[in-house]
C-alpha cells in the first residue's frame, strides 16, 4: 500500500497569464486534506491535473504511484470525483444513471448505491437536471462511494450550499473515513469546514505551494502575535510574515513561534491563528 495516494513531482503548467511552476505536492493515504488559496491561486488547474484532464507541460502525476500513461482505467477506477455540475446527462434520473454508470466500474455495488441513496434522502425517479446543488454533490458522492473509491477528489464540494446542508455534507465526509482506508481531497474556499473536518491542510498561493501540513503542526509553528508598536523595529519586525497595526499596537504572522518567544519573550501575545488568519496575512505579506 503506497503511503501516498496523489504524489506530483515538479509539475509545471503554463497559461497565458498564470502559471504553476515545480509543483511538488504529497498527499497521504487516509486522511482528509483541504486544499486552499485565494481566487485563481490554480486549485481548479491543480484538481484537474489530478484527474487527467488536464496535462501538465512538465513533471509527473502519480495516483496511487501509478501513472496515468500506463494505468488510466485503475487510477480512474479507484478515484471518485465529486462537483456539483453533474456530468452525467442531465435528463437521467439516479435509476438511470446506476444502469448506465454502474456496469463501467469493477467494484460498482448497486446495495451500497441504494444504501447512500436512502441516506442521502435522494430521489431515485427525478431527473438530476431538476436537483439542487446540495442534492447533486450528494449524488455525485453517493456514486464516487458505489464504486468504492479509495480517494475522493472535490472542488469546493461546499460553495453555494446552506448551512445546515453543509454541515450535514461535512458530517457524512467524516462519516466516511471511518471505513476503511479512504483519503479526501478538496479545495474550500470556507476554512472553517476545514477546521471542522481536515487531518491537513494543502495552501496553494499564485500557483506555488506555500505548505503542506497537518493542522497540529500548523498550529506548533505558526502564530498570530499582538503587542506593543514599541516593540518593533527593523530586526524584530523580520519575525514575520506580515504585520498590521491596530489601535491597540500590531498583530501579526510568525511561521516561527519560537523565534519570536527569543526575541519577544514575554512582552508579546501569541495566539493560534485560524486558517483565514494564516491565508490573510500570507497573501498581504507576499505583496510586500
Ligand atoms: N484553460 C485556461 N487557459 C488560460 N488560463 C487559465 C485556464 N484555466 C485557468 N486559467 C487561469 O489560471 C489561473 C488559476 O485558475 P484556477 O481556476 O486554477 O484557480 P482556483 O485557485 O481554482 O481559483 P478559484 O478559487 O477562483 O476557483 C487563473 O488566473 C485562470 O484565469
Amino acid at each position: 500500500m503506497v503511503e501516498h495516494v496523489i504524489e506530483l513531482k515538479n509539475v509545471t503548467k503554463t497559461f497565458k497569464n498564470f502559471s504553476i511552476d515545480s509543483l511538488d505536492l504529497k498527499v497521504k493515504q487516509g486522511f482528509i486534506t483541504g486544499f486552499i488559496g485565494a481566487n485563481g491561486a490554480g486549485k481548479s488547474t491543480t484538481i484537474k491535473m489530478l484527474m487527467n484532464l488536464l496535462k501538465p507541460d512538465s513533471g509527473e502525476v502519480k495516483m496511487f504511484g501509478l501513472d496515468y500513461k500506463t494505468h488510466e482505467k485503475e487510477i480512474k477506477e479507484r478515484i471518485g470525483f465529486v462537483y456539483d455540475r453533474n456530468v452525467f446527462y442531465e435528463g437521467l434520473n439516479l435509476k438511470d444513471i446506476k444502469r448506465v454508470v454502474g456496469p463501467a466500474y469493477k467494484r460498482w455495488d448497486d446495495d451500497l448505491f441504494h444504501h447512500y441513496v436512502d441516506q442521502f434522502e435522494l430521489p431515485l425517479n427525478k431527473p438530476i437536471k431538476t436537483f439542487s446543488k446540495g442534492m447533486q454533490m450528494k449524488a455525485s458522492l453517493a456514486i464516487a462511494l458505489s464504486h468504492q473509491a479509495e480517494l475522493i477528489i472535490m472542488d469546493e464540494p461546499t460553495a453555494g450550499l446552506d448551512p445546515v446542508f453543509k454541515r450535514d455534507l461535512l458530517d457524512l465526509l467524516q462519516e466516511i473515513m471511518v471505513e476503511g482506508n479512504r483519503t479526501i481531497f478538496f479545495s474550500t474556499h470556507h476554512t472553517s469546514d476545514l477546521d471542522r473536518i481536515a487531518d491537513y491542510i494543502t495552501f496553494l498561493q499564485s500557483g506555488e505551494l506555500v505548505f503542506n501540513q497537518s493542522i497540529h503542526e500548523l498550529s506548533d509553528t505558526f502564530g498570530l502575535v499582538k503587542g506593543k508598536t514599541e516593540l518593533l523595529d527593523r530586526d524584530t519586525k523580520q519575525a514575520f510574515i506580515h504585520l498590521r497595526k491596530t489601535n491597540a499596537g500590531f498583530e501579526a504572522l510568525t511561521s516561527d513561534i519560537k523565534q519570536v518567544k527569543q526575541i519577544f519573550g514575554e512582552s508579546v501575545l501569541i495566539e493560534n491563528p485560524s486558517l483565514e488568519d494564516i491565508m490573510y496575512y500570507v497573501k498581504r505579506g507576499s505583496r510586500e
